[in-house]
């Protein structure tokens, strides 16, 4: 005690005084940081993230302030502009050089082979496949536990849960002009929970769908509740499309890992190696992994795929891009999700900017990409990012991309018919009754999408071509008369087309498609004539699209959203604008008679104004917004009428992102086709209508193509010289609407 006593007398005065010492020293240096944090505060005080032009030259305390700043102060800057996607390029990012020869090295992951892109002129549209394990295992244990029936069935299941959560999707967006609908959202999600294939039973019976066991066809057990997909022709596609490589037959595991491996890089090439799998023969062998897509999978791979899946399912929340999540679908073929996003084009750099701070341009070293701007921006994606665009033909992508999802997705296609459109089958107590279009119920869409509707005899000129299903279309070579003769003249039916009503559309495929004609409404409008999978040629254009709809409107309405002006055109008058027939001739005018003209038509758009002393008088917004929709459309619907007539195409399919949530133009189209045909023609409409050109860059890079994009079978494609006519002026006379004199 005497010890310890006598040690702290001699120590105690030293740690007294080095004790004070240092809490003086730590007062002092706290005072110090307080003050320069105060000062920090005032340096960014306008929280705008750039640093102030007066940083050029710093003090020695902004450049000590400079070094402390807090970590979350710049975490907070990346956040908000990542967010808004207005991020600059820092300086300090790292070297453009550098990523690239990483990437260029052996077994650096490059994640480009997920991604398709479509540069238009209005919009950027990107595509990305998410290639789904369970899938693949799910369809392996089918075959031990079930065998190829319950393999089968289950693969209907999904085809079904794909198409139905796209139609419902779309349908209930369709009331509301809403980019972003939350509870679509969760709705979606929770149906995509009850499809996860390893619950499909569960799933199956929340819908109320026999799961016999047997391999019959599925039913329906409430037509309310479900849809099912016409169950012979995505039988008869499985066997039609199932792949097999060819060294399966040489007696590779395909469970072990490495042969996954090797069979994922060959897996492209299974495209040549398809074979016809009957239902009779023995249990396949089968791999891993059948999809086509080839997608590295080693853990550096993963991870960067991982990166960039959680970073898109995130992506709703930046403002200048939009994940259509209504669209997304489980491709059977691919046997992957494809997931749908957009932004325009205008905020290009935006867009590399946000690739840029979220690192994906290092994982990515090529991307399949389409459309104008795949030229165009093609130097700066080079320059900024590293990313080479894989070039792929702007129509040949189209065509390929909405080939494939015709052949993918059952229930794509549909038509807009007036109201008082009758099925012809009498066994009506089966099919339901059709509700005005917005309000499609799932029993509607159900009874479309199994092809229970039926026309009217006034529209069986084209049912014939127009109602076969996907197995009818190989095997045959029956050409109907593109432009069959009428035995008699329908109606013309304008009121009612105005409340027409959405009918689904069996999805034509294989011989019997062609040809048609595929009206592209972007900004501008291409149309081609397709003749078969990989044959088509642009036969002619219009300089009046998307982009004068949507360009005019800026000037016209205060509106700066596209899905603005199409919720104002819906409450507009156009007859407040539009001079009608009778406006000129009178209502009850005899002449009118003679040269076939009813007075309630337009005769000039905006033709109103003339006559007004002050043309915007009793004239609003929405009457402009209208006005314009239709004078557009009817542009658009004469010119491919005019094309559908000199090319013999009694089916025209018209796409395009005008045409999304469009529905005014949509019936418009449907309308004046069927006018102007007398009932020989028909207008299609495709859901995913905007992305075809992105889908078809991602496959074309892929080499995913030809009769594996239709489902046709090649030989059964009409060639082109065997209608004995060539078309050389088509080249000279049609390419363009807008003419060059100089060079005829
Ligand atoms: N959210 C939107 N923003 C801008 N335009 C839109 C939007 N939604 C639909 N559109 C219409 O779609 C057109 C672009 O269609 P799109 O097929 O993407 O063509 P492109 O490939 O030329 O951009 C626009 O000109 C406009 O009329
Ligand atoms: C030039 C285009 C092919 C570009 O396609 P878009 O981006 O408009 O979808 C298209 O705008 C177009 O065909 N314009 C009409 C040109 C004409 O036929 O006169």
């Amino acid at each position: 005690m005497s010890k310890i006593s006598a040690w702290s007398s001699a120590w105690l005065p030293f740690l007294a005084g080095a004790a004070s010492a240092s809490l003086l020293w730590t007062a002092i240096y706290l005072k110090y940081e307080l003050y320069l944090l105060g000062t920090e505060i005032d340096y960014d005080s306008d929280d705008d993230g750039e640093q102030d032009s007066d940083d050029e030259e710093p003090q020695s305390n902004v450049r000590r302030k400079r070094l402390m700043r807090w970590p979350w102060d710049k975490l907070r800057n990346t956040v908000i502009h990542a967010s808004t996607a207005l991020l600059h390029i820092s300086n300090d990012a790292p070297d453009l050089e550098t990523e690239r020869s990483a990437k260029d090295k052996t077994g650096h992951p490059c994640i480009g082979a997920i991604f398709g892109l479509d540069v238009g002129g209005t919009l950027t549209k990107l595509v990305y496949f998410e290639e789904q394990i369970h899938e693949y295992k799910r369809t392996e244990s089918s075959y031990h536990t079930g065998g190829l029936m319950h393999h089968r069935k289950t693969e209907q299941y999904h085809a079904a849960a794909s198409a139905f959560q796209v139609l419902q999707a779309r349908t209930d967006t369709m009331k509301q002009h809403d980019d972003d609908s939350n509870t679509d959202l969760h709705r979606l999600m929770h149906q995509r929970i009850e499809s996860v294939p390893d619950r499909l039973d569960e799933f199956a019976s929340s819908y109320n769908i026999i799961n016999s066991g047997n391999g019959e066809a599925l039913s329906p057990t409430s037509h309310d509740t479900w849809v099912s997909p016409g169950s012979v022709d995505l039988e008869e596609y499985e066997f039609r499309t199932f792949k097999r490589e060819a060294s399966a037959s040489s007696g590779n595991d395909y469970n072990s890992p490495t042969s996954t491996a090797a069979a994922a890089t060959t897996t492209t090439t299974a495209t040549t190696t398809t074979i016809q799998q009957h239902p009779d023969s023995p249990t396949p062998p089968i791999k891993k992994s059948m999809s086509l897509v080839d997608i590295p999978k080693s853990n550096q791979h993963a991870e960067a795929l991982n990166n960039f899946y959680s970073f898109a399912r995130r992506l709703d929340t930046y403002q200048t891009a939009v994940k259509e999540k209504e669209l997304s679908y489980y491709s059977r073929k691919l046997r992957g999700q494809f997931h749908f996003i957009r932004f325009e084009t205008r905020h290009m750099q935006n867009a590399m900017n946000l690739m840029r701070i979220n690192n994906f341009h290092q994982n990515i070293k090529e991307i399949g990409a389409t459309g104008g701007g795949a030229h165009k921006y093609a130097n700066e994606w080079d320059k900024n990012l590293g990313i080479q665009m894989a070039k792929q033909d702007e129509m040949d992508s189209l065509v390929a991309g909405m080939q494939f999802v015709m052949s993918d997705i059952v229930g794509e296609c549909y038509t807009f018919k007036p109201n008082d459109w009758k099925e012809e089958s009498s066994s009506s107590s089966s099919v339901p009754t059709e509700e005005p279009e917005n309000t499609m119920s799932a029993a509607a869409t159900a009874a479309a999408v199994n092809g229970s509707l039926r026309k009217t005899p006034s529209q069986n000129s084209i049912a014939s071509s127009d109602c076969c299903d996907v197995t009818t279309a190989a095997g045959t070579e029956q050409y109907s008369d593109p432009l069959p003769i009428l035995t008699e003249e329908p109606k013309p039916r304008i009121d009612q087309w105005w409340t027409s009503k959405k009918v689904q559309r069996d999805n034509v495929m294989g011989a019997h498609a062609y040809p048609y004609l595929l009206v592209s409404i972007g900004t501008g409008v291409s149309i081609l004539r397709v003749d078969g999978p990989r044959q088509h040629e642009r036969v002619s254009g219009s300089t009046i699209g998307g982009g004068t709809y949507w360009g005019l409107c800026r000037l016209l309405t205060g509106s700066d959203s596209f899905s603005d002006v199409l919720n104002l055109a819906m409450k507009g008058d156009p007859s407040k604008v539009d001079m009608m027939v009778g406006d000129i001739y009178g209502k009850n005018s005899d002449a009118l008679e003679k040269i076939g003209l009813p007075s309630d038509i337009v005769a000039s758009s905006f033709g109103k104004l003339v006559a007004k002393q002050n043309p915007s008088e009793d004239v609003k917004e929405e009457d402009l917004a209208r006005a314009l929709l239709l004078m557009v459309t009817n542009n658009i619907g004469q010119v491919a009428h005019l094309n559908a007539r000199l090319h013999n195409t009694a089916r025209i399919y018209f796409v395009g992102t005008f045409l999304q949530h469009n529905t005014i133009s949509q019936q418009r189209l449907a309308h004046a086709i069927d006018y102007w045909s007398k009932g020989e023609m028909e207008a299609q409409f495709l859901e995913h209508e905007g992305y075809f050109g992105a889908l078809g860059a991602f496959l074309l890079n892929h080499g995913i193509e030809g009769d594996v994009v239709t489902g046709a079978d090649p030989h059964h494609v009409r060639p082109r010289s065997s209608r004995g006519k060539k078309r050389p002026w088509i080249k000279m006379h049609h390419r363009s609407n807008s003419m060059n004199f100089t060079e005829l």
